[in-house]
């Protein structure tokens, strides 16, 4: 069996083709949509992705606000930053892009940024709509890669009602959040959350109807540990060095035999890092419209 792609790189086109709409229908009212974005530092992969959202935004017609700080700012001048943003009209949602440097509270500068301005669904306020939210429609944002591989798999036309999932990794912005909104109850899957403390990782992986590899460690994912037709979403990006180039090169979690055994995998890069570019870009729009809509309220219509 050769597993079938699950193209990040064109769904994020198609979507991003269809938000450039809702932006210039945002412009025509008079509201330009603004992403924000702290980075805090020069760590290479945090400077590209800043630099390819600001990229993005260009291409949807958002505007674009940068917070660059040194990786010598303090708390206090990360907070700084955040509240300039809260208070810039321009800068409709944005985020602080991880991780921080250390010393940097994290958690805290989260907690500063205000929730209706949050592109990034990462502050506890939207995370614990969340929660709370089993079986409506969430109208406040959801974390970019989370969203961007429910997005993937369902524009590719794979139903994840009754699947279980095994998720490899708990961090904050796809481990614990994807969880939650797996088993929503209009996605309605089973979901497993292995991490560092689980006992037998490979016996989960190899029951599993859909594996979401975000454990940051190269080729963890191997073709023993899929069942054969599994769906094998590839999240985790490490750079290694090319021992033939001598350069570095991004490797995922996954390893490309598991195509052999998959039904369905993303690509890596290609597959879910394009998707969470374009759900952010989506979060900012949503952000815009219910900014413009809460707006038109409070005018009286
Ligand atoms: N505030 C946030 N910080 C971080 C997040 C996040 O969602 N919010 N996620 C990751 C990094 N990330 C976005 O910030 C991100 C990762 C990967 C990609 C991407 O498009 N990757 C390409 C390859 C890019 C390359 O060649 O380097 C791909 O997969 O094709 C976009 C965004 C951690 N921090």
């Amino acid at each position: 069996m050769t597993a079938q792609i699950l193209d990040g790189k064109a769904t994020a086109a198609a979507i991003k083709s269809e938000l450039a709409e809702r932006v210039s229908a945002l412009t025509a009212q008079g509201v330009t949509p603004g992403l924000g974005t702290v980075l805090v530092g020069q760590d290479p992969g945090s400077v590209s992705y800043v630099g390819g959202k600001h990229r993005d935004c260009a291409e949807v017609g958002i505007a674009s606000i940068r917070e660059d700080l040194p990786e010598t700012a303090s708390q206090a001048d990360v907070e700084a930053a955040v509240d300039r943003l809260n208070a810039d009209p321009a800068c409709t949602g944005y985020i602080v892009q991880l991780p921080l440097p250390k010393g940097i509270d994290t958690n805290a500068v989260l907690e500063r940024i205000d929730p209706a301005k949050d592109a990034d669904g990462l502050h506890p306020t939207n995370l614990g709509r969340l929660v709370l939210r089993v079986s409506e429609e969430i109208t406040s944002p959801l974390p970019c890669t989370p969203a961007g591989i429910v997005e993937l798999v369902q524009r590719h036309g794979i139903d994840l009602a009754g699947k279980d999932v095994v998720v490899l990794g708990r961090g904050t912005t796809v481990g614990r959040s994807i969880g939650l909104l797996l088993t929503r109850k209009d996605i309605n899957a089973t979901v497993t959350l292995t991490h560092t403390g689980t006992r037998d990782v490979a016996a989960h992986l190899r029951n599993a109807d859909v594996v979401v590899a975000a454990a940051g460690v190269p080729g963890f994912v191997t073709p023993e540990h899929v069942k054969p037709g599994a769906v094998v979403l590839d999240v985790g990006v490490s750079r290694v060095l090319d021992p033939e180039t001598g350069k570095a090169r991004l490797r995922g979690d996954v390893d490309p035999a598991v195509a052999d055994v998959a039904s369905w995998i993303s690509p890596n890069p290609g597959g879910v890092g394009p998707m969470t570019r374009a759900m952010l870009l989506a979060n900012v729009v949503d952000t815009a419209e219910r900014a413009a809509a809460a707006a038109t309220t409070v005018g009286g219509v």
